[in-house]
């Protein structure tokens, strides 16, 4: 059975992500990009749907976890009566190869060691045929299914019984063994092993570098390092695609429905994600995340999509794996997402916004980036005013939703600005009248006057954490009263236990069954809305319990249940981590 979520921690390359348990057992990684078909599953099932476990045979008395310095190399300690283990765990980066390298040092007394080595493709679902072959001069296990050919290496290789290579070995103080699994086409021949030391070595100063370079004046700077390299490790190396989340189907409710998977490209994710990075001085990554944008939506603009595979392909059909149970019995899995197909007004106004940051940080317009800007927003001018699903991208009836209407205030207002500030070309009078006009409408139609609180759409007065952002993105100053009185009505309605909701559930608005726990970017958005609001030691409070609810290496999954004390939804969510780095921003 699956670990608690945050029992994970998190390893990559920037082409895919495994989650790799405190137990030694990677049990979710799909090769050879975050949205190819898992070959470990176990998250999502047991160890028959894949997994890779490399630990201790004996009983463990004491598990500590770390990633290594500045890095995303994983470091597990294990200690038993008889000794001690460590664990490394690297997915080497920048070499174009698919391969998860697992060191064991034994550094003190004696360790029986378990290996475990379970290969399904497609999911858990299809079993390989696993042969024990002689490749540059050693033994290697091949698995093959399909299109997939996957080499285990080691200097000690397990064998195979009932669909499992396994096998049990000793190691005393001062041994070390190297794994490692490797993905290639099933028609490529076995390739030559990896240099460890000269890859691990790279993959450390590479990381280093990178992290070294993230604010120290700002609260809880560790916690933003581990931020900003875990945006890293979603964002694809090759094409610049930025994935929500590496995981699929890791349960809002457990036992529940709301299972969503999360590996691809959303517009608005991946621009508050580069917003945080621009923010936090990382500028290099808006050009490569720009040109993802200009091939992803190239073409005519109405067929913008509000999310994108990892290389910008549109194909992402949602469908339910029935072979499996789901984690905490939560189903259905789903693969895909049917959200693909809505329509969500707020999307441009975060594109806007995340390319102004980049324009403003000297990231030049090209003419296609501009033109293409410009037809987007010309675009929006012609269907400003319909309704649609909402950032949360409810599954319920379209709604005139009072933070899509404000994104689309937001898209027309950076456009005006490129225009006065940058001498940016464009029909600049028409975006200026549409601006003034949707900040009328959502004033007047979005704001309940007695209770003095926007509302999550025109036709209620529920209100709707997402309003937070209102100071955020400039609509309105921190200290208006409407803003204040909007802190206060979220906070009324939908804290739970000290952290908030997206929105109350009950009200059937999104058209699910079930309940949801807090979502930790709204928390975010809170101390980021406090900190505008002048309430600094509010909003400090609030961010020191935050940060206190990462886990023992700095990571967050979508949504917190408080009851229980455990992470929900899927894990690591870049969501959740790009408005911690906003919020320790706007603390700054
Ligand atoms: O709440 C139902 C919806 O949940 C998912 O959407 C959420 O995740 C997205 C990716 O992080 C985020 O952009 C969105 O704001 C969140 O609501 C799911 O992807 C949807 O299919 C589902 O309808």
């Amino acid at each position: 059975m699956a670990l608690p979520i945050e029992d994970y921690a998190l390893i990559g390359d920037r082409g895919t992500a495994a989650l790799v348990g405190k137990d030694g057992s990677i049990d979710w990684l799909c090769l050879p990009r975050f949205d190819s078909p898992a070959c470990f599953a176990a998250l999502l099932g047991t160890e028959d749907h894949g997994r890779w476990l490399l630990a201790p045979a004996d009983e463990v008395v004491e598990t500590s976890r770390r990633y290594v310095d500045g890095t995303a190399l994983l470091e597990t300690t294990f200690t038993t009566a008889g000794g001690e283990l460590v664990l490394l765990d690297v997915m080497p980066t920048g070499d174009n190869r698919a391969d998860v390298v697992r060191r064991l040092t034994c550094t003190r007394g004696t360790v029986t060691v378990r290996h475990d080595w379970v290969v399904r493709t497609d999911y858990g679902k299809v079993r390989p045929w696993v042969t024990r072959q002689r490749a540059h001069g050693n033994d290697v296990v091949v698995a093959v299914a399909g299109p997939d050919k996957f080499v285990l290496r080691g200097p000690r290789l397990p064998h195979g019984h009932d669909g499992h290579h396994d096998d049990e070995f000793e190691m005393s103080a001062g041994d070390e063994m190297t794994f490692s699994t490797t993905w290639i086409h099933s028609w490529h021949d076995v390739p030559e092993p990896l240099g460890f030391d000269e890859r691990i070595r790279t993959t450390t100063q590479q990381q280093r570098e990178w992290s070294g370079r993230s604010p120290d004046d700002v609260p809880h700077a560790d916690v933003v390092r581990r931020s900003l390299l875990t945006l890293l490790l979603m964002t694809h190396d090759d094409t610049g695609g930025i994935v929500a989340a590496p995981t699929t189907s890791l349960p809002e409710d457990f036992g529940g429905e709301r299972n969503w998977d999360y590996r691809f490209c959303w517009l608005r994710d991946a621009a508050l994600t580069l917003e945080s990075l621009l923010g936090a001085g990382y500028e290099e990554e808006a050009l490569e995340w720009r040109r993802w944008l200009l091939r992803a939506v190239a073409g005519d603009p109405a067929d913008l999509q509000i999310m994108y595979t990892v290389d910008g392909g549109r194909e992402l059909p949602e469908r339910e794996l029935d072979h499996l149970p789901g984690y905490a019995d939560s189903r259905p899995v789903r693969i895909g997402n049917g959200a693909v197909s809505q329509r969500q007004n707020d999307v441009l106004g975060e594109v806007m916004v995340a390319l102004e940051l980049a324009r403003n940080a000297g990231l030049d317009e090209t003419r296609n980036s501009w033109a293409l800007q410009r037809a987007l927003v010309d675009e929006l001018a012609d269907h400003w005013d319909e309704a649609d699903n909402g950032l949360w991208e409810i599954r319920g009836p379209q709604r005139h939703f009072t933070h899509s209407r404000v994104m689309v205030w937001v898209a027309f207002d950076r456009a005006v600005r490129a225009a006065e500030d940058h001498g940016l070309p464009g029909s600049v009078e028409r975006w200026r009248e549409l601006r003034d006009r949707v900040r009328e409408e959502i004033l007047e139609k979005g704001f309940d006057a007695e209770r003095g609180t926007f509302t999550q759409h025109y036709d209620t007065r529920e209100v709707d954490a997402s309003l937070l952002t209102i100071p955020l993105v400039g609509f309105l100053p921190g200290d208006d009263p409407r803003v204040l009185g909007t802190i206060d009505a979220v906070c009324a309605d939908l804290m739970r236990d000290g952290l908030l909701l997206r929105y109350r559930t009950q009200t059937g608005v999104d058209g699910l069954a079930g309940d949801e726990h807090p979502f930790l970017a709204c928390s975010f958005w809170l101390v980021s809305a406090l900190a505008h609001a002048g309430r600094r030691d509010d909003a400090e409070v609030l961010m020191d319990r935050l940060c206190g609810l990462t886990n023992d290496v700095g990571l967050l999954a979508e949504e917190y249940d408080t009851e229980r004390g455990r992470m929900a939804g899927n894990f690591p969510q870049a969501f959740s981590h790009l408005a911690l780095v906003q919020a320790a921003l706007a603390l700054r």
